[in-house]
């Protein structure tokens, strides 16, 4: 991949969307830093086209600033990694869930602090991943996670609720009236260095570059964006009731060490579903019986 010197002005994009419309104060802040920075300013009009506008951006060698949550974080790295092209990017988090922002590069929470990292912080390099036909940012799942997550979406316009609220209920809803649904999978790491070749169910298979997930869930709490290697955490089948003992800790990593669930690191991973099941990546959903990752390490520029 070309790592080049940005020309031109920086793009920002903002997704109007976001955090169900509450994006009043970061188009007031930004204000300045548009004429400061000479800037061109976008909102996206609808779904997909944050990842247009990043990929037009990266073919001409312009820095941007994306303001929005994981989803508009997703298309812009999709734009980006489609494009080949490393520029600098910025990242204003303005979702509801923030993994990426807040949790794995553990930027700034106040609009005018995040704004100020975006355009003016140190760049570093970040993994990031590719999974089946589309890239990653943060990580993707499958199992009862992923239904959680599409889930949690839908219910999105449910006002005077949280990110985390809505994960919670969503969960809930999930473990009490789908629990059938958990996966049975087969799956390699590393081309085999791992592997599980007989069918087996899971309430989980969760594979990121960072921390947490779903607004803070720390499915693998000690995952490093810079290692070059993927994070992966198998959780296998168990009894409802002991789900809802160890669902609640996972916000804090404490399903560490527990007998159902293990830890790996891998660069591939191959996983394949005996049905459709869901698949989430950055929080977006899709139905897939297969999957076929694999990192990439350093391929974003992100400043922190
Ligand atoms: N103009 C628009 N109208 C409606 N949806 C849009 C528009 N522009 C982008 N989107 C979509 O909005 C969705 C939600 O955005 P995003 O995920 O960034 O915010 P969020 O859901 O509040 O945050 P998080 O994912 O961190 O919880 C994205 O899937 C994106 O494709």
């Amino acid at each position: 991949m070309k790592a080049s010197t940005p020309i031109g002005n920086p793009l920002i994009i903002l997704n109007p969307a976001a955090n169900r419309g509450r994006m009043r104060v970061y188009q007031d802040l930004l204000q300045q830093y548009i004429v400061s920075h000479q800037a061109e300013y976008r909102e996206t009009r609808a779904p997909g086209e944050a990842k247009d506008l990043a990929q037009q951006a990266a073919m001409a060698n312009r820095s941007i600033i994306v303001v929005g949550g994981d989803g508009t974080i997703h298309e812009v790295v999709n734009g980006l990694l489609t494009a080949g092209r490393r520029v600098p990017l910025g990242i204003v988090a303005a979702g509801s869930g923030n993994d990426f922002a807040w949790n794995t590069l553990k930027l700034p929470h106040a609009p005018l602090e995040a704004i100020e990292h975006a355009f003016n912080g140190t760049l570093i390099d970040v993994d990031a991943g590719r999974v089946n036909n589309s890239y990653f940012a943060n990580g993707f799942s499958i199992g009862l996670d992923a239904e959680i997550g599409a889930m949690t979406n839908q219910m999105k316009n449910i006002p005077l609720m949280s990110g985390a609220q809505l994960y919670y209920v969503a969960a809930l809803w999930q473990l009490l009236f789908h629990f059938h649904r958990c996966p049975w999978l087969t799956f390699l790491f590393d081309a085999g260095k791992v592997s599980q070749t007989h069918e087996k169910r899971y309430i989980l298979l969760a594979v990121t570059n960072g921390p947490a997930y779903g607004a803070g869930f720390r499915i693998n709490p000690v995952a490093d964006h810079t290692d070059g290697f993927l994070d992966i955490c198998v959780v296998e089948y168990m009894p409802i009731k002991r789900v809802l003992r160890l669902f609640p800790g996972v916000r804090q990593g404490k399903h560490v060490g527990e007998p159902e669930v293990t830890f790996y690191r891998a660069k591939t991973v191959h996983i394949e579903s005996k049905q459709g099941a869901t698949m989430q990546a950055d929080g977006e959903e899709s139905r897939v019986t297969m999957i076929d990752a694999a990192v990439l390490p350093g391929a974003l520029w992100i400043r922190v």
